[in-house]
């Protein structure tokens, strides 16, 4: 989807700490363990993985965004009104103006960010829940697994472009995906809940051995209450396909399940 019509659309950075924002907007919290909490999300464009369900193609395969001076930012989250403000993306971390945003925030509001859990905050950075998502081999993109197949865009088989694009990214995405250390500090220094993306059974002994790795690593317990499954889906259809089993797993595993009741509610509106 484009930039949000609520976004001035600069076409270039402003002076002083900017941000690139794809959509900024109030809605409830879809997912994790602040479920149906009314809550403005801004959203940044730009990741550093390529997942290839990823369902805010606009900050990753397709980055999209105007420029807005944090300045700004934290005015239009004030006029919003809601008190939980949550931070996402595209990969929020890999810009160090989203920690002036948050500093710019706290006190006056709750702050959740979203994260694939690959780059740390700087210390001090104030987080109120890390909501951590670590990505599991079932989203690295192949020839097989691209952005138009997970939004089921053409015949069913992949055109050689977007093909060629997937392929690009398997190797860096591999690479860059999973960052046990980074992980161990944000479950330590944060109220955190891990949040995992589930496409099938197949994905969980990965969960289990991450989770051990993570627990091996830090300092402070991860209980199984904060290990979230969430289905995957972009649309009410796909998650109806998947919802089922991945609740069945977390009953079977003692994790958590979490829905995405936003899209339940609004599929895949964006702004949402
Ligand atoms: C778009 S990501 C942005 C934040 C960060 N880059 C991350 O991946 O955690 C926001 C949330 O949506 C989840 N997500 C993205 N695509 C999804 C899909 N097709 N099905 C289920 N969850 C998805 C991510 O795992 C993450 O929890
Ligand atoms: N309503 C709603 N809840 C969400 N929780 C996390 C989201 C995200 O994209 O990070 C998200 C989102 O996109 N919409
Ligand atoms: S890490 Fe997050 S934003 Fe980046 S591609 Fe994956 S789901 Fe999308
Ligand atoms: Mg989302």
């Amino acid at each position: 989807m484009p930039v949000s019509d609520d976004v001035d659309a600069t076409p270039t950075a402003p002076e002083g700490p900017a941000l690139p924002i794809n959509e900024l907007f109030a809605s409830l919290q879809g997912e994790g363990r602040l479920v149906g909490v009314p809550s403005t999300f801004v959203r940044t464009s730009g990741c550093n993985l390529r997942c290839w369900f990823c369902d805010s193609y606009h900050t990753s395969w397709e980055p999209t965004h105007a420029w807005m001076a944090v300045d700004e930012v934290a005015e239009e989250v004030r006029a919003r009104g809601p008190d939980h403000v949550v931070l996402t993306g595209g990969e929020p971390t890999i810009h160090g103006e989203s920690f002036d945003l948050l500093d710019r925030l706290a006190g006056d509001h709750h702050l959740t960010v979203e994260t694939n859990g690959t780059v740390v905050p700087p210390e001090g950075t104030p987080i109120d829940l890390a909501s951590i998502s670590p990505k599991l081999a079932s989203s690295t993109p192949t020839p097989d697994r691209t952005p138009e197949a997970a939004r089921e865009i053409g015949d069913g088989d992949a055109s050689d472009d977007d093909a060629d694009l997937a392929s690009d990214w398997t190797e860096r995405h591999e690479e860059n995906r999973i960052n046990v250390d980074a992980l161990a500090t944000l479950v330590e220094r944060y109220e955190s809940q891990l949040k995992f993306v589930v496409t099938g059974r197949e994905d969980m002994s990965e969960i289990v051995d991450l989770v051990d790795r993570v627990r091996d690593a830090a300092s402070v317990s991860v209980p199984d209450d904060e290990v979230l499954l969430m289905p995957e889906g972009q649309t009410r259809e796909q998650l109806a396909e998947t919802r089922t089993t991945v609740a069945e797993l977390a009953a079977e595993y003692g994790f958590r399940y979490t829905p995405r009741i936003h899209v339940d509610i609004w599929n895949d509106a964006p702004e949402t």
